[in-house]
């Protein structure tokens, strides 16, 4: 399988931290690839890093074949990686069409129809449409801020955490909606949510204190305790 993103060897720090150690992994185009890890692992520095957002000190990270190791945030988002941050970055004060069309590159007939498919995917989006995003509910807001991501032309979504603070239920719907998206888009899914994770991951990878410990096929560590139990604390 092709990678598209491909990490090799990356050190990074945030002020004087050293935060990640060697990290290098592979995401096969096509395919949904999860960063699992416990709190503080280097999860989010990682895709932050990946985006530009944290300098590379050290190492490689290549997209379609191309260096974009410390390339500009814009220019890395240009070469169509969408990023969905753990926060989610959406503007409460817009409605939800106006946040839209804020992270709209283009209004040709593509863009059109990829935002009619994500609005298929998120009725609640078409429902709320008009509707200021800051009094949406918190699954509501995570829907917006992929859907956001979705919508321009990107071959590659960084999603950050989309299961936090969701209720169990709405935990499943999102996973139901990042399951679909899947069979559009490569993604690269940092998750904490283990029910989430393997709904929705083909292959792991598995940070610890910021250096890659273990990874696999997806199948292989459900089954696998002794490493559930040992990084992800779950027995
Ligand atoms: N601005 C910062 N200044 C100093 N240290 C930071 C900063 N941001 C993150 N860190 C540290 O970097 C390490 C990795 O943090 P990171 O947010 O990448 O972890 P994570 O795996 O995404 O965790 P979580 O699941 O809790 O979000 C942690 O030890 C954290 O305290």
């Amino acid at each position: 399988m092709q990678s598209l993103l491909k990490l090799n060897q990356v050190e990074a720090f945030i002020q004087k931290f050293h935060i990640l150690h060697d990290i290098s992994f592979e995401v096969p185009k096509g395919e949904a690839t999860v960063l699992l890890g416990r709190n503080g692992a280097g999860k989010t520095t990682t895709l932050r890093t990946i985006m530009g957002l944290n300098q590379v000190s050290k190492g490689s990270i290549t997209y379609k074949g191309e260096d974009i190791g410390n390339m500009n945030p814009y220019q890395i988002a240009n070469k169509g990686i969408g990023f969905v941050p753990e926060d989610q970055g959406i503007f409460g004060g817009l409605t939800i069409e106006e946040n839209m069309r804020v992270a709209m590159k283009k209004e040709d007939e593509e863009t059109t129809k990829r935002m009619e498919w994500v609005l298929e995917l998120f009725p609640d989006l078409k429902k709320f449409w008009k509707k200021a995003s800051g009094q949406l509910s918190g699954g509501q807001k995570q829907m917006l801020a992929i859907a956001r991501a979705y919508v321009n032309d990107n071959d590659l979504l960084l999603i950050d955490e989309p299961s936090k603070g969701l209720a169990p239920i709405v935990v499943e719907k999102v996973t139901e909606s990042i399951q679909q998206m899947k069979e559009q888009t490569t993604i690269l899914l940092v998750e904490q949510n283990f029910m989430m994770a393997s709904k929705i991951g083909d292959q792991f990878y598995i940070i610890d204190d910021g250096q890659m410990v273990h990874s696999g096929q997806m199948e292989e560590l459900k089954e696998d305790k002794a490493i559930m139990k040992k990084y992800l604390g779950i027995s």
